[in-house]
C-alpha cells in the first residue's frame, strides 16, 4: 500500500495500461483477485479540482466572480482549471492537468462532413458550441481581461483551450455531494452557495448505493436525477478526480465505483474480480448517442438475433416532429394553445423510445391532445390534467406517420449501414456515426413494424370482433408504456 500526500494506492493490486481502443485505451486493471467492497484507492478531497478547491475565485474576488456568473454552469470550474494550468508545476494540479487528454473524438470537434453523418439524431442538436463560445466571448475572456495580475495579456488561454477544458469537464468530471466538512472555510461557502449546475457531466451519484453505503457515499449518476435542480445545484460540485478519471466504463460492466466520506474519495469494488480483468468504472449505462457525445465513443455489445449494438440505446422524438406530422394530417388553429398549456404544465418536449418497442405514455397523451374535440379540450384545461393515455386508432395512425416521418431524417437505410460497418479501415467519425444511427433506426423500424402490424390487425377485426385486450384499445388505460408486442 502506497501512501501519498493525495491519498493512498495500492500498485501491486491496480496498475493501469493501454488495452484497445474498443476497450477504452489506457485503463486499470486488477493486479490481484478482489472481493466486492475492497477499496482501489482513496483520495483526498482537497485534492479534487473545482471552484471550491482552487484558490482562483478567492484571488479574483467572491464579488467579482458571482457578478460576473461564474458560479454558474462550467465556466468557473474551466476558468479555475485554465488558470491552474497556466501555473504549471506550481499548481498542485499541474502535473495532474499534464496528464489529461488534449484531442478528442467527440462531435463536438467534427467537421460538417462527418456531422453531417449523425443527421437525424439527437447528437448533433446537443452539441452546445455556439452556447459555450459565447460563454467564452461573454462572460470569461471579459473576466481573463479584467485581471492582467492573474492572467498575464501574453498568456491569455484562447478559446481552443477553453473548449478543450470543457470536454475534459464533459468525459471526465465527477458531481460530488457537497458535506459540511467538504465546503471549506466559510468564505469558501460563499463562493458559489448554490453550487455549480451540472448539465451532463460525467460520473455522478447512484442513490441506491448511498442507502446501502449509508455514511460512504457513492458518487454516480441516478440520484442526481432524483434531485431537484435546485437541490442539486445546493448539494453538488462538479469536480475534477485525479485518478478516478482513469477508469473506463462499459454498459453493464462496473465492478466499482467511487464512493465518499466527509474527507477522501474512494473507488471500492461493487463485484468480486479476478486478476488480469480490467476494473470498469460506471458512466450511468448511456445510449452510444450520449456517450459519444459526452465521451466520444460507442459500446458495441452482443444482442439478440445475432446483432451488435448497445442496449441502453434511444430514440429521442421531439414533440416539434410529432405536431408537424400533425399538421400533415389535420387542418387545426388551436395546437399552439394547447401546446403551450402542454408546456405550461411541465409536459416532455421530448419522447424516448427505447429497445422494448414501448410508446411512451406521455407521448400518447400528448397525441390525445392534439386531437381533443373544443368541448374536451376546454375541460382538459380547466381540471389542469393532460388527457388519459388511452390509444384509439387516430392516435395509433398519426404514431405510424410520425415513426415514417423520423426515419426519413436519417441519410441512409439500416442495410446501407451495415454494409459500412463491414468495410476496412473505416475513419473512427464515420463508424461511430453509423452505429449512432444504426442503433437508433433499429428501434424506430421495430417499433414501427409493430405498429404495423398492429393496424393491420385491427383492421381486419374491424366490424367483426373488437381488439383483444392488451392491444391497447380505445377505453382501456395502458400500463406504465404501451406496448404493441
Ligand atoms: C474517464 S476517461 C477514462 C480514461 C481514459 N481511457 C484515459 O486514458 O484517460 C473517459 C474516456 O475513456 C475512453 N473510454 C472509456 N470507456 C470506453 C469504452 N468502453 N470504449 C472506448 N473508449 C472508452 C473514452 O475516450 C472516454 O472519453
Amino acid at each position: 500500500m502506497i501512501s501519498f500526500v493525495a491519498g493512498i494506492i495500492d500498485l501491486s493490486a491496480i496498475g493501469f495500461k493501454e488495452f484497445p481502443r474498443e476497450d477504452g485505451g489506457r485503463g486499470a486493471i486488477a493486479l490481484r483477485n478482489f472481493n466486492e467492497g475492497e477499496i482501489l484507492f482513496s483520495i483526498s478531497r482537497s485534492f479534487t479540482l473545482s471552484t471550491k478547491t482552487s484558490s482562483l475565485p478567492t484571488k479574483f474576488g467572491l464579488k467579482a466572480w458571482k457578478e460576473r456568473k461564474l458560479d454558474k454552469g462550467w465556466s468557473g470550474l474551466i476558468l479555475c482549471m485554465m488558470w491552474e494550468n497556466s501555473l504549471g508545476s506550481q499548481s498542485k494540479w499541474g502535473p495532474y492537468l499534464a496528464t489529461l487528454p488534449k484531442n478528442f473524438d467527440t462531435p463536438m470537434f467534427w467537421n460538417d462532413t462527418d456531422l453531417k453523418e449523425l443527421e437525424g439524431t439527437a447528437v448533433v442538436g446537443k452539441l452546445g458550441r455556439d452556447d459555450a463560445e459565447r460563454d467564452y466571448h461573454e462572460k470569461v475572456l471579459p473576466a481573463i481581461q479584467s485581471r492582467p495580475d492573474l492572467f498575464p495579456p501574453l498568456a491569455i488561454p484562447d478559446f481552443e483551450e477553453y473548449h478543450m477544458m470543457g470536454s475534459r469537464i464533459l468525459s471526465r468530471s465527477f458531481n460530488l455531494e457537497r458535506t459540511s466538512s467538504s465546503e471549506g472555510d466559510a468564505e469558501d461557502e460563499e463562493i458559489n452557495p448554490e453550487g455549480d449546475k451540472s448539465t451532463g457531466s460525467a460520473m455522478d451519484v447512484d442513490s441506491d448505493a448511498q442507502e446501502e453505503a449509508k455514511d460512504i457515499e457513492d458518487t454516480s449518476k441516478e440520484a442526481d436525477d432524483v434531485l431537484s435542480e435546485d437541490e442539486d445545484e445546493e448539494n453538488s460540485v462538479v469536480s475534477m478526480v485525479p485518478m478516478a478519471d482513469l477508469f473506463n466504463a462499459r454498459y453493464g460492466s462496473e465492478n466499482a465505483k467511487l464512493f465518499y466520506d466527509e474527507l477522501h474519495l474512494k473507488m471500492i469494488t461493487t463485484k468480486e474480480i479476478q486478476a488480469g480483468e480490467q476494473i470498469f468504472n460506471t458512466y450511468g449505462d448511456l445510449s452510444n448517442g450520449e456517450l459519444l457525445r459526452r465521451y466520444g465513443h460507442v459500446d458495441l455489445l452482443s444482442l439478440p438475433g445475432g446483432m451488435r449494438g448497445n442496449p441502453a440505446d434511444v430514440v429521442e422524438i421531439g414533440a416539434d416532429l410529432v405536431l408537424s406530422t400533425f399538421s400533415e394530417h389535420t387542418v387545426s388553429s388551436s395546437s399552439t394553445e394547447r401546446i403551450d398549456w402542454w408546456l405550461e404544465e411541465g409536459g416532455d418536449d421530448v419522447f424516448i423510445l427505447e429497445m422494448n418497442n414501448e410508446i411512451p405514455q406521455v407521448m400518447i397523451s400528448f397525441i390525445r391532445l392534439l386531437y381533443l374535440p373544443a368541448d374536451e379540450w376546454e375541460k382538459v384545461r380547466e381540471k389542469g390534467k393532460p388527457p388519459r393515455p388511452k390509444l384509439n386508432s387516430q392516435v395509433l395512425d398519426l404514431l405510424i406517420s410520425v415513426l415514417k416521418n423520423c426515419l426519413a431524417r436519417y441519410p441512409s437505410t439500416i442495410e446501407h449501414d451495415e454494409e459500412i460497418l463491414k468495410s476496412q479501415n473505416l475513419a473512427l467519425a464515420k463508424f461511430h456515426a453509423t452505429v449512432v444511427r444504426l442503433g437508433e433506426r433499429r428501434i424506430v423500424t421495430t417499433t414501427l413494424e409493430q405498429l404495423q402490424s398492429w393496424h393491420r390487425a385491427e383492421c381486419g377485426e374491424k366490424g367483426s370482433t373488437k381488439r383483444k385486450q392488451n392491444s391497447g384499445s380505445e377505453g382501456r388505460k395502458s400500463s406504465k408504456k404501451s406496448k404493441y408486442a
